[in-house]
């Protein structure tokens, strides 16, 4: 919808009216034609301003509307008729002007921002590209190397970036609209054929073939098989090389190929993904909306060890005050140092003052006593954690919401340690902790929903993506790994070599296959976590059989490389080999392949062909199988905590909308099938015995993910 009013006399103000971001929907889109119609027929009216109600210009065309049949006025006529409008037309930006609202901003003549606003075309991001115009008008107005950057990016831009460029003509600190009003009143008489950006040449450098090789090579490199990216690129190409309205024709053929992928239907899937996880639930009712957080003023950190370091950064940067413990004199002075370089290196890149004074450093845990929430960060292992959460419940105040950085132990072992078990939740972070978006709130069977929501607020404070999950061995994110990487070495064993195994994943778009990214996390990890366990064992004192833990496959691949001293990049050989410990370039490792020929001769297993479909079944629908128990546990509200999870801590290509929305797409019944038959072929592997929710859901008919919650809920309350 949209509003008319006639301020000063001679300007017609239209105000955008859909909350929250006065998106374009077809009641807008038919308010904008009615009113500006309206507004060139009233001979009164010598200008025109549109803005958006409570402050916020336009957050683009309304995502949910493509879902289903479009109805309403086109968006392209309609910012033609405006451009083309007799009167000049002034866009008040405040808030923001993203995607289609920044393209109707273009359509009219003359933009005034506020400086605190921010503008971009960010329809990349949902696997499309600027389709109102946006292609053709941005590199016309600001030349095709910002445009180009603007468009393959999505990245949103401040007001004063936008002047720089060109593509505001004013900005201001005072109330837009009066200044967009009276701007209009100024230019009511003036002549508009140089206003209309669709009638500019397009500038372009002299080098500009060269510039779109370089830019299609890097999109290509960077975008791990999306197809927008690339796309934007030729449509900005289109800009550059052909006539305004063959380019406008080029924009609208690449865009209906965009429009119908799959891609764009999983990037809008997980763009309200990542908003529905902020409405967090807990079995036992407690949510977002009924459970207020507590405000944290002062937080801690215990151990400053790598992810310790990360926390206590992010919480600086943040603006919390923070106090950082370290009992060991030498490694506090190291990670005094660390810390400071990180912050320095942090508030370089945003041209801020960096946060030191926000930290208090000490030794001794006595000096955490009057935090808010502290957040232990010591080593994974659960005996030095007990202690810890002892000492942390004798010496904070009683309120004090107290939090383990785990990435997998039993948060309600730790609860029982303290006299306030209520508020002991996990907050698992993921390394490194001031650069990755997501954190995992776990909470445990005692944990209370104010522990909850103010550990997910301070979750979003400090710029996470927060999930709230349940508590059970690995939580969501590693649990789920857990068949994955099983599923890798046993493929290993069959014939597969890391170099295909990881190829083939690469190829899906993860950033790194599976054997590439346990060298780089460190074989060791997991060997340790193995060996607490009672599974890496040597034969000899546990006369366990080496491919075989409690009646399941086991491969002792792994393990045998850590005996080896083999821990990946850091000792510079791992499944891969490297010029020298620490160096980042994979090579494949010969010694490793006549390893794995010596393994294979001696369990008498026999190497057979694997092919890409194999790899990618079995390591993705073990892992998806896995995400079904997890919904079926209630460990998981619902599969977009899932895919927000993976997504954003797992390097899950996002155009395939995570690994639930990907079995969702490939089928229920399909994923079912290749399971039971890779079950029926390994049937001394449980976690490829498809679970009861996969089947209950393919016996449902396959409904779509946005119902699953209601097929969930039934397989639980029967439980
Ligand atoms: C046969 C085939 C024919 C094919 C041809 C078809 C041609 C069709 C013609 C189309 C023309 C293309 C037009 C244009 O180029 C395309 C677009 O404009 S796409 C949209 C671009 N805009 C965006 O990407 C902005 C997305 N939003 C945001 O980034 C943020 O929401 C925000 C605006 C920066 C605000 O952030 P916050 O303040 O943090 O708030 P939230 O993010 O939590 O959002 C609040 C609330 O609003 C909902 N919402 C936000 N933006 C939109 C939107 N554009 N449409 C619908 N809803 C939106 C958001 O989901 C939140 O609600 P909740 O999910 O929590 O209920």
């Amino acid at each position: 919808m949209a509003q008319y009013t006639r301020v000063s006399g001679s300007v017609g103000l239209i105000t955008l009216q859909s909350p929250p971001v006065n998106a374009l929907s077809a009641a807008v889109r038919q308010g904008i034609v009615d009113l500006m119609q309206r507004a060139l027929s009233e001979p009164e009216v010598k200008s025109v301003v549109i803005c958006g109600q409570n402050g916020i210009f336009c957050g683009g065309a309304d995502i949910k509307e493509f879902g289903g049949q479009m109805s309403g006025p086109p968006l392209i006529p309609m910012i033609h008729a405006i451009e083309a409008a007799s009167k000049p037309v002034v866009a008040a930006i405040e808030g923001i002007a993203l995607g289609g609202g920044l393209e109707l901003a273009l359509g009219c003549h003359y933009r005034i921002a506020h400086s605190k606003a921010r503008v971009g075309l960010p329809e990349v991001t949902l696997g499309l590209l600027p389709g109102a115009g946006g292609s053709q008008r941005l590199p016309r107005l600001i030349g095709v190397p910002a445009a180009l950057d603007l468009i393959t990016t999505g990245r949103h831009v401040t007001a004063a970036e936008a002047l720089k460029f060109g593509l505001v003509d004013q900005i201001t600190d005072h109330n837009t609209v009066n200044v967009a009003v009276k701007f209009a009143q100024r230019v009511a008489d003036q002549p508009l054929d140089a206003r209309r950006i669709s009638t500019y040449p397009c500038l372009c450098p002299s080098d500009v073939a060269v510039l779109f090789e370089e830019v299609m090579q890097r999109v290509r490199r960077t975008a791990r098989g999306a197809i927008a990216p690339i796309a934007c690129v030729q449509a900005v190409r289109a800009a550059a090389t052909l006539p305004y309205n063959q380019g406008m024709e080029r924009e609208r053929e690449l865009m209906a190929t965009l429009f119908t992928s799959g891609q764009a239907r999983a990037l809008q899937y997980f763009f309200f993904a990542q908003r529905a996880v902020g409405r967090w639930s807990m079995p036992s009712g407690a949510r977002w909306d009924t459970s207020k957080p507590r405000p944290v003023h002062k937080a801690a950190v215990i151990g400053l060890g790598t992810m310790g370091r990360g926390i206590t950064v992010a919480l600086a940067q943040a603006g919390f005050s923070v106090v950082a413990v370290e009992t060991q004199e030498k490694q506090l002075m190291e990670a005094k140092q660390k810390i400071s370089g990180m912050l320095e290196r942090g508030a370089k890149r945003r041209g801020v003052a960096p946060a030191l004074d926000k930290i208090n450093y000490g030794r001794n845990i006595q000096s955490v006593a009057d935090a808010d929430l502290v957040i232990e960060a010591v080593f994974e292992d659960m005996a030095l954690k007990k202690k810890v959460f002892q000492q942390l419940s004798a010496v904070c105040k009683p309120s004090t919401f107290l939090c383990s950085n785990t990435s997998g132990l039993d948060i309600d072992q730790l609860a029982c340690q303290t006299r306030n078990p209520e508020l002991v939740v996990g907050m698992h972070f993921f390394a490194p902790a001031h650069v990755m978006k997501l954190l995992e709130v776990v909470y445990g069977p005692k944990s209370s929903p104010l522990a909850v929501a103010t550990a997910m607020q301070l979750g979003k404070k400090i710029g996470k993506v927060s999930v709230a999950v349940g508590n059970c061995r690995g939580f969501v994110g590693n649990r789920m790994l857990k068949p994955y990487l099983e599923q890798a070495l046993f493929l290993l064993e069959e014939g597969a070599t890391p170099e295909f195994v990881d190829q083939v994943l690469e190829e899906f778009g993860f950033a790194m296959g599976v054997f590439r990214m346990s060298d780089l996390s460190g074989l060791d990890v997991g060997w340790k976590v193995r060996m607490a366990d009672g599974l890496a064992m040597p034969d000899p004192t546990t006369g366990q059989p080496t491919r075989l833990r409690q009646g399941r496959r086991y491969s002792p691949l792994g393990d045998l490389l850590c005996e080896q001293g083999r821990f990946g990049q850091k000792t510079g050989r791992g499944w891969y080999q490297y010029d020298k410990p620490g160096s980042q370039v994979a090579k494949p490792d010969p010694w490793l392949h006549s390893f794995l020929d010596e393994y294979r001769a001696r369990h008498a297993l026999v190497a057979h062909r694997i092919d890409h479909q194999e790899v990618l079944e079995r390591c993705l629908y073990s892992m998806i199988n896995e995400g079904f128990r997890i919904l079926e546990d209630g460990i998981a509200a619902g599969p977009e905590d899932i895919d927000v999870i993976y997504v954003f801590g797992y390097s899950w290509p996002r155009h395939r909308g995570g690994p639930m929305f990907y079995a969702a797409t490939v089928g229920l019944n399909k994923v079912l099938e290749r399971l039971e038959h890779y079950y029926q072929a390994h049937p001394d592997v449980p976690s490829l015995q498809p679970c009861h929710l996969l089947r209950k859901l393919v016996a449902s008919g396959s409904p779509p993910i946005q119902k699953w919650r209601e097929v969930i809920k039934k397989v639980r309350s029967q439980l």
